[in-house]
């Protein structure tokens, strides 16, 4: 005990005099003596353990734009400092993401990459006797530097840093809060902060198709060097088609939600010409998800366009047009082609990685030049509810998976046509504390109510048919006995006719045979002459 007591004291007073002796090293050595010491220091550290640094300038030299890879690795080390770094900085985020901490300057945070353990440092250069100028290139220089021992600078320059700042802006993406574009007037966005709740989890489809599609949006996202590599611009086109009410609006939120994306909704109607086409286009940034509802509506099939008709558009409907708006519309000139153009056209190479939706109540009626595999690669006809798509919408709307009553549902959803829309609406309690069985009790109603209807229209509709069948059939009949009226009497007539020319032959029969023989006479006379001729 006494020993370890000794030992004990001999290691505090070796530790207080190291401490003096650094307190005055600090307080009196010049910063350049410190610096040198330091160099040296470093350089017999790396001289039996090289190791190799990388810096990031936040901003590059001659640019006023933060440098992405900055931003980037600043998002990634975001996400690991909270757990490792010893000083963090707290800022206020966006909505979505209420508190952001991140490392402090001159922090250091370690990493670790295949097994490989690396160290970030953030610093920056305050550049002295300077004034404080409003850019912020000119003032505070930031910087993240990287180290790592050179045996690994293969595996840290060729995969690590690609990975730190592809993981960054997946980050970036994450945190950020989306935003609806829409085309204002002629070739500008203008856009407003986008929150929706739509998502695949909730989206009533049946389980398999829905897989399909998620599978394809997130193999399209993670597949930029894919398309580069079979030299293809990065996009991809789906088509939603369906009756009213079946989704595809929510289709759309839930796919720009799924991949991080903005929405551009295109509003055909207002675009001038296929010139002010393109500059939207060269307007859209990458990550970015170009939707045209209701693409029958906006576009007619010769090229030649065609006002809206009488459907109600969301968004842009529910505020009044300004009247430059209402008169552009009436002046638009863009055609197929020009749409065509800025589907695929060389243009489209500009804008980075986006999908492009259209949608559609009446597919039918849209040209096939603008929905052939390559411009719409992924056709979704989203239909009526089917049982798989009501369990989903009974999870999101009373929380149940299985009920006594779904048997019944199930039946009633295969004899009638409900959307999904009425199915949700029946489905949403209508009185304060309704429990799950009302509402189901109330959707079979519904459903019953609609199978009564539809029978009744199929009734009404064959007795139409009917009555139109009769009536053909009487028209056809009498026309029939018309026709048949018409013969007779110009049978009568022909009979009629042949008894007054009897009677006249008698009379001047003898006047008769004589032009007869004459013609007789004439006929065989011309006809030697063809010949001889
Ligand atoms: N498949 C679905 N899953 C979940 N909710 C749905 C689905 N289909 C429709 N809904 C609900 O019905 C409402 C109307 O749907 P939505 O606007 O997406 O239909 P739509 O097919 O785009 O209709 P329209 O052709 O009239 O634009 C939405 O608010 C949504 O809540």
């Amino acid at each position: 005990m006494e020993i370890r007591a000794e030992k004990l004291a001999e290691w505090g007073s070796s530790l207080a005099g190291l401490m003096f002796v650094w307190a005055t090293f600090d307080q009196f050595f010049p910063k350049f003596l410190k610096d040198y010491i330091q160099l040296q220091w470093r350089k017999l550290v790396n001289y039996f353990n090289p190791i190799m640094t990388i810096i990031f300038n936040e901003y590059s030299s001659g640019l006023y734009k933060r440098s992405d890879a900055y931003t980037a690795i600043e998002s990634y080390l975001s996400s690991k400092s909270a757990a490792r770094a010893s000083r963090l900085r707290a800022e206020v985020g966006k909505k979505n993401n209420p508190m952001v901490l991140a490392m402090d300057d001159f922090e250091k945070i370690h990493d670790v990459f295949e097994g490989v353990s690396v160290k970030w440092f953030k610093g920056k250069h305050i550049p002295q006797g300077k004034t404080i100028s409003w850019s912020h290139a000119d003032n505070e220089k930031k910087f993240y530097e990287l180290s790592f021992s050179e045996k690994h600078r293969t595996l840290i320059t060729d995969k690590y840093i690609h990975y730190v700042v592809e993981e960054g802006k997946a980050i970036q993406s994450r945190r950020r809060q989306r935003r609806l574009y829409m085309n204002c007037c002629g070739d500008e966005w203008d856009y407003a902060v986008f929150e929706h709740p739509a998502s695949f989890n909730n989206f009533a489809m049946d389980e398999q198709r829905k897989e399909q599609i998620v599978n394809d949006l997130i193999t399209f996202s993670q597949g930029k060097e894919y398309y580069a590599k079979i030299g293809k611009v990065w996009k991809r086109g789906y088509l939603l088609y369906g009756p009213p009410g079946t989704g595809k609006s929510t289709m759309i939120v839930a796919m720009a939600n799924l991949l991080g994306y903005d929405i551009y909704d295109l509003e055909l109607t207002t675009v001038k010409d296929n010139t002010d086409l393109k500059r939207l286009l060269l307007n859209i940034k990458g990550k970015s998800l170009i939707v045209i509802e209701d693409i029958d509506c906006s576009l007619d099939l010769t090229g030649e366009r065609k006002r809206k008709k009488g459907k109600n558009k969301k968004n842009r409907d529910n505020f009044p047009k300004p009247k430059e708006e209402d008169d552009r519309s009436d002046q638009s000139k863009v055609t197929l082609s020009g749409l065509l153009n800025f589907i695929d056209g060389i243009w489209s190479g500009c804008a980075g990685e986006r999908v492009i939706v259209f949608t559609t109540n009446h597919v039918e009626q849209l040209d096939p030049a603008l929905i052939r595999r390559g411009r719409m690669d992924m056709h979704i006809e989203l239909g009526y509810c089917t049982f798989g798509a009501f369990k989903v919408l009974a999870k999101n709307y009373l929380n149940i998976e299985s009920h006594p009553l779904f048997e019944k549902i199930e039946e009633l959803l295969e004899q009638t046509n409900m959307t999904p829309a009425d199915v949700a609406e029946n489905l949403t309690p209508k009185t304060l504390g309704a429990d799950a069985e009302t509402c189901l009790k109330s959707l079979i109603q519904a459903l019953e109510k609609a199978k009564e209807e539809s029978k009744l229209k199929l009734i009404k509709e064959e007795a139409k048919e009917a009555e139109a069948e009769a009536e053909q059939q009487a028209e056809e009949e009498k026309e029939a006995e018309q026709k048949a009226e018409e013969e007779k009497e110009a049978q009568q007539e022909a009979e009629s006719d042949n008894g007054s020319n009897d009677s006249y032959d008698e009379e001047t029969g003898s006047e008769e045979s004589e032009s007869e023989s004459e013609t007789g006479s004439e006929e065989p006379e011309s006809e030697s002459e063809t010949e001889s001729e």
